[in-house]
């Protein structure tokens, strides 16, 4: 592993919880991870303890193999190699676009050397032949994208982002973050990289984390975290969903899901129906699990609609009471209070106990 966390904590003075609860995780030489959660979960804070700018106050931080914050180690953060970009630029506004980046490379380099290098890392980020631009002379993307070049500069042994487009509008966002997975890529670059918007988690990550008040509940790629959540909590946060009431059976070598709907399968992956209480539990069906289909006997009241382009985002009541969601193409335009026939076509089934305690992440255990 190029960046490994293991059980690491940490706490502020004064707080009764800690900020960052035991979190593990790991990533390789050029990978991106990427940190999501509700507002205060944790994220920021762990990013900073990472950078040494926050103390841990349990576990380990390994970069390269070796322990930078450890019982006993706390190497200062000029000695980590760790690059940072943060959501206010934070440009110089009296130095021009050559001088911002060439700011954090080795004051050793000679000038040529250093001239090569701002204009390898400008041409990286798109930004060709700007080195005379003052920051106030380019747009905030453009500005951002500087902050980028600055940090990939001295070439960090990881390079860390903290909700980098979040003072840009929201087209721009999402272009910048697809260029950014291109530049960070391009650079062979290891990212950790903080965002509270899924998508543009989905569009950078290749492992993503999921926390919650400062519990690190899944670090997974997006595929996983989708279709395999592994709490509660995650298959909530993650996508658009419900839990339904439903009953696992087993019947021969099989286990069978009992739901309003009907019957559901998912071969060997399904849990056992040991694993509940007379196998009574929880089933989670992503509204993209619903299928609108006339012939379905299974009828749902549509209760709700938000129309999303491509698709309608309905929300259905069956007779039982239960509510669903289901996406539904944007062409089959029903009306509120219509019944329309519908029908669960699920490939993975994922089931939790019913009672809420169950949002409690599994065991923390260390990356492989
Ligand atoms: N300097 C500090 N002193 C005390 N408590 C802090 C400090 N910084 C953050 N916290 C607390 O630690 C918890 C985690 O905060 P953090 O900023 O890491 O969350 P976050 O997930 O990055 O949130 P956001 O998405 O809103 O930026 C919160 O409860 C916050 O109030």
């Amino acid at each position: 592993m190029h960046i490994e966390l293991r059980l690491l904590s940490v706490r502020y003075p004064g707080r009764p919880r800690p900020a960052v609860d035991g979190a593990s995780l790991g990533l390789h030489a050029g990978e991106i991870g990427v940190l999501i959660g509700p507002s205060g979960c944790g994220k920021t804070t762990l990013l900073r303890a990472v950078a040494g700018l926050e103390p841990a106050s349990g576990g380990q931080i390994l970069i390269s193999g070796q322990p930078v914050a450890a019982a006993g180690v706390n190497v200062p953060p000029e000695r980590r190699q760790v690059g940072m970009v943060f959501q206010d630029y934070a440009l110089f506004p009296h130095l021009d676009v050559q001088r911002n980046i060439a700011f954090g490379l080795d004051r050793r380099m000679g000038r040529a050397e250093r001239k090569a290098r701002v204009a390898e890392v400008l041409g990286l980020v798109g930004l060709e032949g700007t080195e005379a631009c003052m920051p106030h002379e380019l747009s905030g993307g453009q500005q951002q994208r500087v902050a980028l070049a600055r940090a990939l500069a001295p070439r960090p042994q990881l390079l860390l982002l903290d909700e980098p487009f979040s003072n840009l509008d929201v087209d721009l966002r999402e272009r910048l973050a697809h260029e950014v997975r291109g530049i960070l890529k391009a650079a062979g670059a290891t990212a950790l990289f903080v965002t509270h918007d899924q998508l543009e988690a989905f569009a950078i990550g290749d492992v993503i984390g999921v926390m919650h008040e400062g519990r690190l509940h899944q670090w997974d790629d997006a595929y996983t975290l989708y279709h395999r959540p592994a709490t509660r909590f995650v298959a909530d946060f993650i996508g658009h969903g419900v839990f339904a009431p439903a009953t696992l059976k087993r019947v021969g070598d099989q286990v069978v899901v009992h739901t309003a709907l009907g019957p559901l399968c998912d071969g060997a992956e399904c849990v056992l129906p040991s694993a509940f209480g007379y196998g009574q539990c929880e089933v989670l069906l992503r509204a993209d699990d619903i299928i609108h289909d006339d012939d379905a006997p299974v009828k749902a009241e549509i209760m709700r609609k938000a129309f999303r382009g491509s698709e309608f985002l309905y929300t259905l009541r069956l007779a039982s009471g239960d509510t669903l969601l289901a996406h539904v193409p944007s062409h089959h335009d029903h009306r509120i209070g219509e019944w329309i026939g519908i029908r669960a076509q699920v490939d993975h089934v994922v089931t939790f106990q019913r009672e809420a305690a169950a949002a409690a992440p599994p065991i923390a255990s260390f990356p492989a």
